[in-house]
């Protein structure tokens, strides 16, 4: 019986974070420990491979990235750096040499348990699989993927908490629940499979390895075109890219992912190409997405610090809206008792009624959710003539110019300033705070609990200077024009 590389590696599991919602050890070592502390050569055997690698490219330390990939020269705009072929991404559907049907069908009834939501998982099960297998094809790969993951699953309990933001605690308890839940159907499953069907070489595969593996895809994983590229198909076939996955993500970057059908085979390629020129010792980065914070830090382990796509979930409410008001120095009755006119404009923007859908946003490129502001706007109105002449679009956009009017407007939003001071009021530390404890603080995860939380403030913060501009803009051309 083949011996598994899990098995070496479950001595390593000890390093890993004992998984659970409440606890994690500090994320050292650090995250440019690779899972073998000398991994092969991976430009080497993408070559070998049949892949190229562009001559100036090299992998390398960078910054507190972990490890990436850095231009060692002048690479002109257009260039192509890497090129795989179709057989090196690693997808779950990867045909192999070597595997019984039974072990593949194993594997393929665990993914289906898995919920559409935590995709990562399912393909982390393929690379757990590879990973298991001694003469796996990607083995070269997979040693050299990273030995940790500052993902929050992996977070001590106290640090979860230090998030201090419901909706991302949320989804991390999700997930480590799952992973417990997981853990315990997948030894169900693999405790009635012959030796020779299992998929993980009759390794145990414990909570921790599946994190591992789930954190590996969501920080490593692409979604591209499956068989290939025809017009109409979309690109969701989630895939690891070897070498292509150690270059860093900006939204600025400067390369960017391309696939190409073989006209003969029509095999899809994958390749990285230089989007702009890029300069000797600069690093090779590519755009994860226009994700917020909470993406960044839940798939990738990081926090952007003023990220544009950024923002802060609130719920709908009467009460807080009403509390808002007050505190606004605005007095209406209507957010507790709006006039049927308005629960009909309430209604069509999904805030009322049985499919209301009550989760709005503050922050990201919007600045204010379009169906918070037409509702506060039409609640503030006592006018419904007006209301009805304009588009629900118009109302819903922050540029549209006070369009129920410049004290409405001034309402309006002073009533979201007010909302977002009360937003800020229920995080129990203030940013002064948060900027004195992260100084002093030495654990990986603790500092990465308190960059994300400082962001979700300043994006409070940032959306009511914004609105206190608007409002002095407005009170001054009510002013001049009389
Ligand atoms: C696709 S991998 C890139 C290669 C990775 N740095 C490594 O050492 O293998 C994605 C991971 O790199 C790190 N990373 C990428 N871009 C980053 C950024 N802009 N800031 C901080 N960390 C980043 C994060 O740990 C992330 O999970």
């Amino acid at each position: 019986m083949a011996a598994s590389r899990i098995a070496v590696a479950s001595v390593s599991l000890t390093h890993f974070r004992p998984l659970s919602s409440a606890s994690m050890a500090s994320v050292s070592p650090s995250l440019s420990s690779r899972l073998v502390p000398q991994p092969p050569d991976l430009i080497k055997w993408v070559r070998r491979e049949g892949g190229f690698v562009h001559q100036s490219l090299k992998i390398a330390q960078d910054g507190d990235t972990g490890l990436g990939l850095l231009a060692s020269d002048h690479i002109p705009k257009g260039s192509e750096l890497i090129v795989l072929p179709h057989n090196l991404p690693l997808r779950f559907d990867s045909p192999e040499a070597g595997d019984t049907e039974e072990a593949d069908s194993v594997l393929v009834n665990l993914a289906r348990q898995v919920p559409e939501e935590l995709w990562s998982m399912k393909l982390g099960l393929k690379l757990l699989k590879e990973r298991a297998k001694v003469g796996s094809f990607w083995w070269p790969y997979i040693g050299n993927l990273p030995e940790v993951f500052s993902v929050p699953i992996f977070f001590p309990g106290d640090d979860i908490k230090n998030l201090q933001y419901a909706p991302l605690l949320h989804q991390v308890n999700k997930r480590c629940r799952f992973l417990l839940d997981f853990e315990k159907e997948v030894k169900r499953t693999l405790d009635s499979v012959k030796p020779e069907d299992h998929p993980f070489g009759g390794q145990t595969v414990d909570a921790s390895s599946l994190g591992w593996a789930m954190a590996a895809v969501s920080s490593r994983a692409f979604r591209l075109y499956g068989k290939n590229l025809t017009v109409g198909t979309t690109n969701s076939v989630p895939m690891m890219l070897p070498l292509i996955d150690m270059c860093n993500h900006s939204f600025n970057s400067n390369a960017r992912i391309v696939q190409e059908q073989d006209a003969g085979s029509m095999k899809l390629k994958v390749k990285v190409v230089a989007e702009t020129e890029i300069e000797g010792n600069v690093p090779l980065t590519l755009n994860y997405g226009c994700l917020d914070n909470d993406l960044f830090l839940l798939d990738y382990g990081f926090v952007i610090a003023s990220n544009q796509y950024d923002h802060i979930e609130l719920k709908y409410d009467e009460a807080l809206l009403e509390a808002a008001s007050t505190v606004a120095g605005i007095s209406s009755e209507n957010f507790s008792s709006p006039s049927p006119w308005q629960k009909l404009v309430l209604t069509k923007l999904s805030l009322h009624g049985e499919a209301a859908l009550l989760k709005v946003c503050i922050g990201g490129p919007e600045i204010i959710d379009g169906r918070l502001l037409a509702a506060l706007r039409v609640l503030l109105s006592v006018d419904e003539e007006i209301v009805q002449k304009h588009d629900l679009d118009v109302l819903k956009s922050l540029s549209a110019e006070a369009p129920l009017g410049v004290a409405n407007e001034i309402a309006t939003l002073r009533t979201i300033i007010a909302l977002c001071v009360i937003a800020l009021g229920h995080f129990p530390t203030k940013i002064m705070e948060d900027e004195a404890l992260l100084k002093k603080c030495e654990r990986e995860s603790s500092k990465l609990a308190i960059q994300f939380r400082i962001q979700k403030k300043s994006v409070i913060i940032d959306v009511m200077s914004n609105l206190t501009r608007r409002v002095k803009l407005l009170q001054s051309k009510a002013v001049s024009q009389g």
